[in-house]
């Protein structure tokens, strides 16, 4: 038997960060919401007790540094399943780009192999696997939209924001999300951005105060690093996108547009630099 399930990616509509661990990670406050760019995952059950990863693209690890592999080991284990599982991953979200693309894959894989050896673990416990995978994963569990805290594992549901259209751009840089953490100093930040006033303008169902409240206190870190993802942020504003933020670590850059009249002149402007551009909605 064959099943099927789709990895969305994610963006951080708010992230800021309270302050760090004793365990090395940061305690922090954000909002996450999912969008319609995902990624594929073909399951299919092996007779053998192993598992093969492949992909249509060469530039993941296809081993046991591959997420989904680590979630499909992580259950095998834990539930004491003998069979093996085949799973190809139809990459369509950008690699290391602040999107949870290798998170979402493996909240996908946890959600698959559950229903395909109908093993009936609760989503809860599903969120408690994942959280031992990465901070973003029981998030991609569950989809929807949340408010994330601790290190991103303790998720409380909230309202889907109005719909809208989701700009993605991806400068051709590979950031390391330990890395834009380490650099983090608190005490250069000049102010929190707000989750409260986020989390009212979600509720209301209000567009224009959800773009006024975009905050992600990792950008300056990122931006500081790599200038082009402010060029991409500056760019994005200039081309008309109502609502403007890095996502994440970064360095994708996504911009919120109510209006659909405004798209191409983003995306044509975009793409006259930025290869990696997409056009998406929210996931509602
Ligand atoms: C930047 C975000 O993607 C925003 O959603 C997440 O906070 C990071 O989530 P993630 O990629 O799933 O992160 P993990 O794989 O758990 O951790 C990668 C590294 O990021 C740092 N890290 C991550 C999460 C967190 N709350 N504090 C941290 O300091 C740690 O150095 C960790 O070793
Ligand atoms: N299934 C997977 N898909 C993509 N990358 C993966 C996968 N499994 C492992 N990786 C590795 O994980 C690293 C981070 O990739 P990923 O796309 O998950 O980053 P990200 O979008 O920045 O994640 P986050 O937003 O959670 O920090 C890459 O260097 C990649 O080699």
């Amino acid at each position: 038997m064959k099943i099927y399930e789709k990895a969305p990616a994610k963006i951080n509509l708010l992230l800021d960060v309270l302050r760090k661990r004793e365990d090395g990670y940061h305690e922090v406050e954000m909002i996450m919401t999912m969008v319609d760019l995902a990624d594929r995952l073909e399951m299919e059950e092996l007779p053998r007790d192993t598992i093969i990863i492949s992909s249509q693209v060469g530039y993941i690890p296809l081993d046991e540094k591959n997420l989904a592999f680590q979630a499909a080991r992580l259950i095998k284990e834990r539930y004491d399943v003998k069979q093996g599982v085949y799973i190809h991953l139809d990459k369509k979200i950008p690699v290391a780009a602040g999107l949870a693309g290798g998170s979402s894959d493996a909240a996908a894989t946890l959600r698959g192999l559950n229903r395909l050896w109908k093993l009936q673990i609760p989503e809860e416990e599903l969120c408690k696997l994942g959280a031992e995978l990465g901070s973003d994963v029981p998030f991609c569990v569950t989809g929807g939209t949340a408010i994330a805290r601790g290190r991103g594992e303790v998720l409380e549901h909230i309202a889907n924001p109005p719909q809208c259209w989701v700009v993605l751009a991806k400068p051709p840089i590979n950031v390391s999300t330990a890395d834009v953490y380490g650099r983090f100093r608190a005490s250069e930040l000049k102010e929190h951005p707000s989750l409260a006033n986020m989390v009212g303008a979600i509720e209301r169902g209000s567009f224009n105060d959800i773009c006024d409240g975009l905050g992600n206190v990792l950008e300056k870190v990122t931006l500081d690093l790599y200038p082009e993802v402010m060029q991409l942020k500056e760019s994005m504003i200039r081309l008309g996108a109502d609502g403007v933020l890095m996502s994440g670590s970064g360095p994708t850059v996504f911009g919120l547009v109510s209006k659909e009249a405004k798209l191409p002149r983003i995306y044509n402007g975009l793409r006259g630099f930025c290869k990696e551009v997409y056009v998406v909605r929210m996931l509602t």
